[in-house]
C-alpha cells in the first residue's frame, strides 16, 4: 500500500488529496488504537421516547455491547411528529410514517447510525438510501386482552361492554365475533392506555402481547387472543434496525442480531400489506409461520364493522415466499378485497 508511489518519487498533489490523506490518517489511528485494545467506534442509536421504544433501543444496545465489548453505543431519544399528534384516529392524521420520519431524517443526516423500530410501525416502502439491516427474533405475535375484571377471552365479556382500541384490524375482528361490544377509540403509549383502563373508561383494552411482555407487564395480560380470533398485524412483535444502505461498518456490526426465520415471516407479511396498500388505514392482518422450511401465510381484509371478513391462507417453500404472498393477495382480491379497500381508502381520504 503506497509502496509503488514511494518508489516512483514525488507525485503531483491533486485536488482532494488532503481530504483523502486525513481520512486515511484517521483510519490508521483507529486501527492502531484498536490494535492496542482501544476502540473509537461509537454508534448513535436513534429511538422514539416512549417506554416501549426506549426498552427496545436499550435491548439492541445491550445485545450489540455483548457482541462487541469495545463498541460505544449512545442512545439518542427523538420526538416524532406522530408522538406530538396523539389525538384523533391514527388513520386521519397521516398514518404510521409519522412515527419513523424524524428517525429516518436523522439517519440521512448522519446524526444517528441506527434507528430501532417496531417493524409494525415501519412503512412498506423505505426511503431511498436506507435499509433494514437486521430484524431480531420475534416476541409473542399475539394480541392480548387486558380486562378490568380479569375476563380472559372475548366470550367472557358482558354484553355491550366497552372495548378500547384504535386499531381497525382489532375492531373488525372483535366485532365479527361480538357485534354487541362497543369499540371505542383508544390511542397513546402502552402505559397511558393501561391508565385509562384502570380509570374505568373501558371494560377491556387490546394491546400487543409483545409490548406488554417487554415492559415487564405480563401480569396485566388477562388472556391471549388466539391467532384465529385476532390475526396479528404484519410484523407484530418484531424489532427492526434501520441504517444507511452504504454504511458497511454498521451493517456488519448489527448483522449477528439478524434472525433469518423472523425476517422471512416479516417479509411475507409485509409483501401482503404492501400489495394491498395496507398500513393502518385498513382492517388488514397478515401473519406467517415457518416449519421445516415451509412458510405458511394467512392474511385478512375486512369491513371495520366486522360484517365482512375475508381470509386466505397459503403455504410454500420459504425460499419462494414471494410466490406464497402473491397467492394470498390474489386469493383475497378474488374474494372481493379490492372493492372493500378502494371504498375505505376513498372514505378515509
Ligand atoms: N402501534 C403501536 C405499536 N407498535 C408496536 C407495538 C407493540 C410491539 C410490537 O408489535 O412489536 C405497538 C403497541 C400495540 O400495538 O399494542
Amino acid at each position: 500500500m503506497g509502496g509503488d508511489r514511494a518508489l516512483a518519487g514525488p507525485v503531483p498533489r491533486q485536488r482532494g488529496d488532503g481530504l483523502r490523506k486525513s481520512r486515511q490518517f484517521l483510519r490508521m489511528t483507529a486501527l492502531t488504537l484498536h490494535h492496542f485494545g482501544f476502540s473509537v467506534t461509537t454508534l448513535h442509536l436513534g429511538t422514539r421516547k416512549s417506554a416501549l421504544a426506549l426498552w427496545q433501543a436499550t435491548h439492541v444496545r445491550d445485545r450489540l455491547l455483548a457482541l462487541h465489548p469495545d463498541l460505544n453505543v449512545t442512545i439518542v431519544p427523538m420526538t416524532t411528529t406522530g408522538d406530538r399528534q396523539l389525538s384523533g384516529p391514527l388513520t386521519a392524521s397521516g398514518g404510521k410514517a409519522l412515527f419513523t420520519k424524524e428517525l429516518e431524517q436523522g439517519l440521512w443526516e448522519g446524526r444517528i447510525d441506527l434507528a430501532v423500530h417496531s417493524m409494525k410501525d415501519v412503512v412498506a416502502q423505505l426511503p431511498e438510501g436506507l435499509t433494514i439491516g437486521a430484524i431480531l427474533e420475534r416476541e409473542d405475535p399475539r394480541d392480548a386482552l387486558v380486562s378490568a375484571l380479569g375476563v380472559s377471552d372475548l366470550g367472557g365479556l358482558p354484553s355491550r361492554a366497552r372495548i378500547g382500541t384504535a386499531s381497525l384490524r382489532r375492531a373488525c375482528q372483535i366485532r365479527h365475533r361480538r357485534p354487541d361490544l362497543r369499540i371505542e377509540n383508544l390511542r397513546g403509549n402502552v402505559n397511558s392506555r393501561l391508565a385509562r383502563l384502570d380509570a374505568g373508561e373501558y371494560s377491556a383494552i387490546i394491546l400487543a402481547a409483545a409490548g406488554l411482555k417487554r415492559l415487564g407487564l405480563t401480569e396485566r395480560i388477562s388472556g391471549y387472543l388466539p391467532i384465529d380470533v385476532s390475526l396479528p398485524a404484519a410484523s407484530q412483535g418484531a424489532i427492526g434496525i434501520e441504517c444507511r444502505l452504504t454504511d458497511a461498518r454498521t451493517r456488519a456490526l448489527i448483522a449477528p442480531l439478524h434472525h433469518p426465520g423472523t425476517a422471512q415471516c416479516v417479509e411475507a407479511e409485509r409483501a401482503v400489506t404492501g400489495a394491498l396498500e395496507g398500513g393502518c388505514r385498513l382492517p388488514i392482518a397478515a401473519f406467517a409461520t415457518l416449519a421445516d422450511g415451509q412458510l405458511t401465510l394467512r392474511a385478512l381484509v375486512g369491513e371495520p364493522d366486522g360484517s365482512q371478513l375475508l381470509t386466505e391462507t397459503h403455504s410454500g417453500p420459504a425460499a419462494d415466499l414471494a410466490t406464497t404472498a402473491r397467492a394470498v393477495v390474489d386469493g383475497l382480491l378474488s374474494q372481493g378485497a379490492g372493492a372493500i379497500i378502494e371504498r375505505l381508502l376513498k372514505d378515509g381520504a
